[in-house]
């Protein structure tokens, strides 16, 4: 079953097209990474998807109803990128209110956990830090025990022992049969813990599928060398892409036929050290996706 569905949406603001006829269905009990460059669409996206907004044209549905209805909507947990937190109440206290909202919450101290905030749990929400407001706002986010959660740049200003915390609150969530749909521009966590990764440029969707699939895709390698080879003569290596090189003769390029490419380079005779071949990242993927240019277009000499 489908948890979320968007058939041929749009959505423009005055003369901007935030969503161009974007398809994206997500499955329940899922737990996917929505990723795309800054004004791509994604938080539009959650917005329509919370209710907060309508789409100008197509359809979005949510457990099967629409998101504007509050029937629906008390099913839906909302982490936004930035949150209005009451700043006079203790984190404790602001957990408990929004519990109270619910029909069937989660019990305060399991979300204080959750959110690895029993530590802070006294403090005034207005006194917190950068971290721990985001750590809050998962903790308001998950207390209504809600059915799907939309989760936008969770872990932006979590150091890394609260981002691994936050991975695997996510990952017990999953576990416990949640959908979870989460916008990250960190891709190293994505990778690891998408079952799913959905990338999306200029308000359509440009890629979907596991982590693994679209690494192998968009994928190949990266290989590293040090050779008296220019810039120029680097790009002419078959197949070679994204070719950096340095003033010490240090060649950093991305390939998708790696075996290929390092018998042309043994071929040109031409002594060279230092190789390295490693797998493409999901990082390296996305770039390739989302890239403005052909692969030619973002050569540099550093
Ligand atoms: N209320 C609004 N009024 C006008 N334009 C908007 C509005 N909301 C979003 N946009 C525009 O829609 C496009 C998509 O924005 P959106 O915030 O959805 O992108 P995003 O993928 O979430 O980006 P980021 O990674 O920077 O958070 C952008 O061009 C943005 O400027």
């Amino acid at each position: 079953m489908n948890a979320i569905e968007l058939s041929g949406v749009n959505k423009t603001f005055g003369r901007v097209t935030a969503l161009r006829d974007l398809n994206l269905s997500v499955r329940a009990g899922e737990l996917t990474a929505l990723l795309g460059p800054n004004g791509a669409g994604k938080t539009t996206a959650i917005n329509l998807m919370l209710g907060l907004a309508a789409p100008s044209a197509g359809q979005v549905r949510v457990l099967g109803g629409n998101p504007r209805d509050d029937v629906v909507r008390a099913r839906i947990g909302s982490m936004p990128q930035e949150s209005a937190l009451p700043p006079a109440l203790t984190v404790r206290e602001a957990v408990t209110l929004l519990a109270s909202f619910y029909p069937a919450p989660l019990p305060v101290a399991q979300a204080l956990a959750l959110a690895d905030l029993e530590g802070v749990a006294h403090r005034r929400s207005g006194a917190l830090s950068g971290g721990q407001k985001r750590r809050l706002a998962f903790a308001l986010a998950a207390v209504g025990n809600p059915e799907v959660l939309l989760i936008d740049e969770p872990t932006t200003g979590m150091d890394a022992q609260s981002r691994l915390a936050f991975w695997e609150a996510v990952t017990a969530l999953k576990a416990a049969g949640r959908t979870i749909l989460l916008t990250t521009h960190y891709l190293e966590e994505a990778e690891r813990a998408a079952d799913r990764v959905v990338v999306m440029n200029a308000g359509a969707v440009l890629a979907d599928g596991s982590p693994e699939a679209l690494r192998s895709q968009a994928g190949g390698a990266r290989v590293s060398f040090t050779s008296d080879l220019v810039l120029a003569e680097l790009r002419h290596l078959p197949g070679a892409e994204d070719v950096r090189v340095d003033a010490q003769g240090h060649a950093q390029l991305r390939t998708g036929a790696p075996e290929a490419l390092l018998r042309a380079l043994i071929a040109r005779d031409v002594p060279f050290s230092n190789l390295e071949v490693t797998r493409a990242s999901l990082e390296d993927a996305f770039l390739s996706l989302t890239a403005p240019a052909g692969p030619a277009g973002k050569d540099v000499t550093a």
